[in-house]
């Protein structure tokens, strides 16, 4: 077995894991982000539950994360028992700064974040300052979700609307599979100049369960770099 390398920006994402997870107050019910930053998130609301005694419920965007929620101690509920969340925190692997628009997805939860997401009255992102991007699609490939059945033509229609399409798989040659055991198309688009317009077209294609373009969602970013910790709000026009 290979070891995972260290991950250089851990201190930067754990500063502002931490310090979004101070949003959280007692009696909250909380969306639990997936990914390297948001695991922080994870462990300081574990912490603060435990020692604390911070009584909150969660919902987690991921099987990963829900491992991670019920060893940490957090209660867990559902939507049928709690259909609005009072604040999700999720990481992202991009943000454009001045709208807080993100690509999300590259740890494969994007269909269960989106709902998430869309569920909380603030949705809070979590990142070390790399993720910044002038325009979203200029460091990462677009992560849609699609269901296995026609993959190849879903892919194709893809690729008309400009990708470069390579469906994700795992390290075995094996298709990655979803937490609702799809497939991803990661799509390099470049620069995006439009996404509200290519979000609309991708969700046109049948077969395409969710992509992965956050946008107008995010109510406040919370990065950590160097120079600090950085809190942004979208931008009014
Ligand atoms: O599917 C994964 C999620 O969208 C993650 O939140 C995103 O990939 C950021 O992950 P990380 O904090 O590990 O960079």
């Amino acid at each position: 077995m290979t070891a995972t390398p260290p991950d250089p920006a851990a201190a930067f994402k754990q500063q502002a894991a931490i310090k979004a997870a101070s949003l959280v107050q007692d009696g909250m019910a909380v969306g639990l982000g997936t990914g390297s930053t948001a695991k922080f998130v994870v462990a300081e609301l574990g912490r603060r539950v435990r020692e604390e005694g911070l009584r909150i419920r969660a919902i987690p965007t991921s099987s990963v994360t829900e491992k991670q929620a019920k060893e940490e101690g957090i209660p867990l509920t559902t939507f049928g028992e709690q259909p609005e969340l009072d604040i999700a925190i999720d990481g992202a692997d991009e943000i454009e700064p001045r709208t807080l628009n993100l690509i999300k997805g590259l740890g494969g939860a994007l269909l269960w974040e989106k709902i998430v997401a869309s569920a909380a009255k603030q949705f809070v992102v979590v990142a070390d300052a790399s993720k910044y991007v002038d325009h979203l699609g200029a460091k990462c490939p677009l992560p849609v979700e699609v269901i296995p059945f026609g993959w190849e033509n879903v892919a194709r229609q893809l690729g008309e609307l400009g990708a470069h399409v390579t469906p994700r798989r795992n390290r075995d040659g094996s298709f990655y599979l979803t937490d609702e055991k799809n497939l991803i198309m990661d799509c390099v688009f470049g620069p995006m100049i439009e996404p509200e317009k290519l979000g609309r077209s991708i969700l046109e294609i049948v077969g395409v369960v969710e992509h992965g373009l956050f946008l107008h969602m995010a109510c406040q970013t919370i990065t950590a770099g160097p120079e600090g910790i950085r809190i942004l709000t979208p931008q009014q026009d």
